[in-house]
């Protein structure tokens, strides 16, 4: 489009020229002004407007531990409405550990734990993690058989499953045990809400059919989760949360930091879908995340960030992976694309007044009124100082400090 208008308004140029200028220099004239349109509207500093203010926010963002990906997300994050958080690992340290273990039904935490844990041990889940390690910092008990589990079964997003001593073991979350008919006596029920209220996940254990005992895990708030929480609201950003744990620990965690909004008990195969049901409300979805099965969510969304910390899926599903594993990243990641952004339309502007006056100017249409006619030298300088502007307006996004 441009092109073809540019060599057109050159032609128009020659031929008037050509038909108006005094005989003796029609032809130089017509000549010189047709070759100084062509240069002044050489598009250089157009071409020059984004890439150059993209790279030089890329090298900002990893200065700051953003490390961006592809472009589009830096150019997308502007237009962010939505930052939707996974809860673990990512507003939480991912860090569980154990800090209750309360046997249900008279068995001994001696005889219980090794058997927990053997099943644990199988299972990938960083909450079985948590359940081993404090198995294993009790000292399971010496000189005894190490207890071996057989018949491993995970159930995604629930917990886990195997046979010991010829007796099943369930491990896992409510739905667990609810699934596999299990039910909680009226005190078992107070415990765990006991611990649910301290913001703990509860993880149900039953042996045979029947609820032994019942484990909290604390997974403590990122120092700077609440911080970052608020300043990407006070930006006008709605913050969701999202996560696989209960209702109850999923409403203490938002509470703690500040979300009013939150999606608990959300299975691993769903978590894209809630990605999905968020873009249909019309909304432009940020999602940070740090796990496997985060991976899918983090494709789906206009913009996905991997906590750096987490696993390699999520990284690799991501377009922006932040190095300091805190939520501060997000909200660098979508200041510092607005500033690229204001920069890219700045550069965008300076290129193109360039081009637009340039033109008409060197056609020789000021000539009539001023005698002004623009020398093919000077159109050079003119083009080569709207590349300069367009660099040095790039340049200054080195400047760049985070201003939330
Ligand atoms: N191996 C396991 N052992 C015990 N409980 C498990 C195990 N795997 C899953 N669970 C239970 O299932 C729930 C959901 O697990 P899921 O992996 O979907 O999410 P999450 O780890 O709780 O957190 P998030 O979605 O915030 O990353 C856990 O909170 C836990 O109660
Ligand atoms: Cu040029």
């Amino acid at each position: 489009m441009f092109v073809p208008v540019v060599i057109m308004i050159a032609i128009a140029t020659f031929v008037l020229w050509f038909d108006f200028a005094p005989e003796a220099s029609r032809v130089p004239l017509a000549l010189v002004n047709f070759v100084a349109v062509l240069i002044i509207a050489c598009p250089c500093a157009l071409g020059l407007a984004t890439p150059t203010a993209i790279m030089v926010g890329t090298g900002k963002g990893a200065e700051h531990g953003v490390l961006i990906r592809n472009a589009e997300a830096l150019e997308k994050a502007e237009k962010v409405t939505t930052v939707l958080l996974d809860k673990t690992g990512t507003i939480t340290r991912g860090e569980p550990a154990v800090t209750d273990f309360l046997p249900t039904n008279g068995d001994s935490v001696a005889h219980l734990l090794p058997r927990l844990a053997a099943v644990e041990r199988q299972s990938e889940h960083p909450l079985a993690e948590a359940v081993v390690r404090y198995a294993d910092a009790q000292g399971a008990t010496p000189g005894s058989m190490p207890v071996t589990a057989t018949a491993f079964q995970a159930y995604e997003g629930r917990g886990a499953g195997a046979t010991v001593d010829g007796q099943v073991i369930l491990l896992g979350n409510r739905r667990l045990l609810s699934e596999h008919n299990v039910v909680l006596s009226s005190e078992t029920e107070q415990a765990a809400a006991q611990l649910l209220s301290q913001a703990k996940t509860v993880l149900y254990a039953a042996i045979g059919g029947h609820v032994a005992a019942l484990i909290g895990v604390a997974d403590t708030v990122r120092e700077s989760s609440l911080a970052a929480i608020q300043a990407l609201q006070a930006d006008g950003i709605e913050v969701v949360m999202m996560t696989g744990d209960n209702q109850q620990t999923a409403a203490k965690v938002a509470e703690q930091v500040g979300i009013k909004r939150f999606f608990a008990e959300v299975l691993p195969a769903d978590k894209a879908g809630k990605v999905k049901e968020l873009q249909a409300e019309g909304r432009v979805v940020a999602m940070v995340g740090d796990g496997i099965n985060d991976a899918p969510a983090l494709a789906q969304a206009d913009i996905g960030l991997a906590m750096g910390g987490g696993t390699d899926v999520a990284m690799e599903a991501a377009g922006i992976t932040l190095m300091r594993s805190d939520l501060e990243g997000v909200v660098t990641a979508i200041d510092l694309s607005r500033h690229t952004m204001r920069t890219i339309k700045q550069n965008l502007f300076f290129a193109f007044i360039y081009n637009t006056l340039g033109i008409p100017i060197a056609a020789g249409l000021l000539y009539p009124f001023t005698g002004w006619l623009l020398s093919p030298m000077l159109a050079a300088a003119a083009m080569a100082l709207s590349s300069v502007s367009v660099l040095t307006n790039s340049l200054r996004l080195r400047r760049y400090k985070r201003t939330a």
